[in-house]
This record gives structure tokens, sequence and C-alpha cells, in this order.
């Protein structure tokens, strides 16, 4: 009942999708893969835009396609809203015309509602043609969400705006996700977007999933590790505010039961539910408890892995991973002279410390 299930076989030109998952219904999924993996096809499924050859789509206990029960909702019935990467706004409509397009029921408080959640007021009166990507995208989402739907599917919808106006509308989706009790299905190669927005991650490659998860859960696999570049090189963390220091600007992240962590303050409420990115470059690790230093979090940890950025090229940097709790695994970058001199191996107990500066606003998402 509580969840989003897509099982369905089909062969698509060269590519034969085999896929069977169940996404959560509440929050943002991001369908991931590379160019062709097969992600469009798969939130196309959920549209009833590819009808398969075989398999079953329910979405919150509503079953929109069963091959065996011979159940196929049209599109129009599915009520299911659609993001595309370009707006695809009528041109000679107005914003409210794009809006209320295909609105059957005129429902006041929702109007505004949305209106309110993406700044759309002041552009009512104003024709696509009069309006930035960034500003036609956010029409696009406010149409899609009009109409009520059980889900929102979005296909890149920032792939066609540069970096500054991906900035732009970014914060309109994070807050979007928050406030409407809604799941939506986010497509994207972006790993940036990835987390920035997504809670749950659905990886495809091939027309097969390889991985799917909490984002937190599948960061540290294969599925993902091999997109991050060694400045991407990072370890993801659910974290809840537990105090602020007003004297000294800073906020307590607890990390786990005994893992605190922090960091330039934060301005939001006590025990507000956070997603924070601690890169490995940020991270460095001493064999003793440093006594006299300006580093604020010195965490207790023990090596669980030691991993080259490039295999056989013993001067390059090295990756550590270590354990600071159960499940709660911080990467570290540290050159191979470290490791050497540092004689670190696995099971060893040692000390990694972050400087509170490091980690700053852009490396934490506020998540409720
Ligand atoms: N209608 C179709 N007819 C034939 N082949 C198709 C069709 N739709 C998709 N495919 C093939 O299925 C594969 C997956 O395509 P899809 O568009 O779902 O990938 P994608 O992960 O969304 O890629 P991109 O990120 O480039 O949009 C590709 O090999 C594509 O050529």
């Amino acid at each position: 009942m509580n969840s989003i299930r897509v099982c369905f076989k089909q062969n698509l030109g060269h590519t034969k999708f085999d896929i069977d998952v169940t996404i959560p219904n509440k929050g943002i999924t991001s369908v991931f893969g590379k160019s062709g993996a097969g992600k469009t096809s798969l939130i196309n499924v959920i549209a009833g835009l590819n009808r398969p050859e075989q398999g079953e789509i329910v979405v919150s206990g509503t079953t929109l396609f069963c091959s065996e029960t011979k159940v196929n909702v049209p599109t129009h019935k599915r009520k299911v809203g659609y993001v595309f990467q370009d707006s695809r706004l009528f041109p000679h409509y107005s914003v409210k015309g794009n809006l209320l397009y295909g609105v059957t029921e005129p429902d006041t408080q929702h109007f505004n509602k949305i209106l309110n959640l993406l700044d759309l007021q002041s552009l009512l009166h104003r024709y696509p043609s009069q309006l930035s990507g960034g500003e036609k995208q956010r029409v696009a989402i406010g149409r899609a969400l009009l109409c009520k739907p059980a889900v929102l599917l979005m296909d890149e919808p920032l792939a066609s705006l540069d970096m500054p106006l991906k900035k732009e509308v970014l914060p309109y989706l994070e807050h979007l996700a928050q406030e409407i009790q809604l799941p939506i299905i986010y497509v994207s190669h972006s790993l940036y977007e990835l987390v920035r927005l997504a809670n749950h991650i659905v990886v495809i490659d091939s027309g097969k999933v390889v991985a799917s998860g909490p984002l937190e859960a599948i960061w540290d696999t294969p599925a993902l590790s091999q997109w991050r570049t060694s400045s991407l090189h990072s370890s993801l963390f659910e974290a809840s505010l537990a105090s602020h220091n007003k004297h000294y600007a800073l906020s307590r992240l607890k990390l786990a039961e005994n893992v605190d962590l922090w960091v330039q303050k934060l301005e939001v409420p006590l025990e507000s539910k956070l997603r924070i990115q601690v890169k490995a470059a940020d991270v460095s690790i001493s064999l003793d408890k440093p006594s006299q230093t300006s580093i604020r979090n010195i965490l207790p940890s023990k090596v669980v892995e030691i991993s080259n950025q490039d295999e056989g090229d013993q001067s390059r940097n090295v990756y550590v991973k270590l354990e600071l709790a159960e499940e709660r695994f911080l990467w570290a970058e540290i050159t191979a002279w470290a490791r050497d001199e540092l004689e670190l191996k696995k099971g060893l107990n040692v000390f990694a410390q972050i400087k509170g500066v490091s980690v700053t606003t852009n490396d934490i998402v506020l998540k409720t």
C-alpha cells in the first residue's frame, strides 16, 4: 500500500529491460544511471507512455498495469504528473493558462499553495517567451502538481539549465519535497543533484536495477563509487542537529550514539534531520589522540579498508575507510607516505580529525 512497485520485462532496441523494484511512497527517489541505461523508459512505463510486454505497476495500492489480469489504465487516468527536461509549455497560453491546463476541479487553496511554493505569483500574466529557463521549469512543475497527481515523475528537469539556473531552481525542489506529501521519482545522472535531493536511489544499468535503497546506504557501494571522481570522494551521513554554540558560531551534529561533529553554525531548529557530506580530503588520521590542536572534531575510529586511488601506483594518495560506529563509515584521503609511516592496517584503532570549518552549509542538506 505504502510503496510503488515497478516490475516489468520489455525489449526496447538492443536493451532487454528486466526491472523489479519497490520505491517508497514518499520523498524523492532518484533513478540514476548512465546515458542509455533505461532511466526514462522506467518512468515512461509508470506514466503509461511505454507498454511493457509483461509485468505489474502499482502506485499506492492502485494497479496501473498488470499483464496477467490485463489491466492497463490509460495515461490520462493514471494520476501521474510528468516534468520533462524542457518545460513543454504552451507558447500561446499565459503562465496562468499553462498552470490551469488540465485542471478539471478548480481548488483555489491548492492553487495558492503551489503558487507560493514555487514563487509563481509575479509570473502569472507572462507568456513562456518572457520567462527564463528556470522560471519555465518552475511553471512546468506547478502545472504537473496542480492536477493533484499520486506521483510526480521528473525526467532530468534541470538538464537544460546552466549551473546558475540549476542553483536557482534546486532550492524550490528541496522545499517542494519537504512541503508536499507526494512521492517524486527524479531521473538524473548528476551526483550533485543526487546529494542535494534524493532520499532513496535506484541505480539502473542496461535495463536492470543494480542497486536500490536509501542514498546513504548505496553511496559507498560499487554501484555509485565508480561515478565519483577523486574530488568527490566523500562520506554521506544522516545526522540530527543536537545543539548550537552561539558564542563560537558552531553547531553540533549527531552522526551516531557518541559520535558528534562540530560544523559551522546552521540556521535550522534543534533535532532537524540533515544529510551531511564530508570530503575525504578534509579528514586526516592520527595514531594518538591529539591534545593541543585547533581541530575541533577528533573521532575515535577503526581502520576497516585501505584502497589506492589508482591500483599499483604507490606514489598516489590513498583512501582509508574508518569505522566510527556500527554502519557509520568515514573516508580519509592521505598520502601513501603517511600510510606507510603510520603503518596503517585493517583493524588499527586511530583518531579521525575533521576541521570544524571544512564542513560548510554547502555540504549539508536539510531533510526534515
Ligand atoms: N521506443 C524505443 N525504441 C527502441 N529503443 C528504445 C526506445 N526507447 C528506448 N530505447 C532504448 O532503450 C535504451 C534506454 O533508453 P532510455 O532513454 O530509457 O535511457 P536513459 O537512461 O533515459 O538515457 P538518457 O540519460 O540518455 O536519457 C536505449 O538503448 C534506447 O535506445
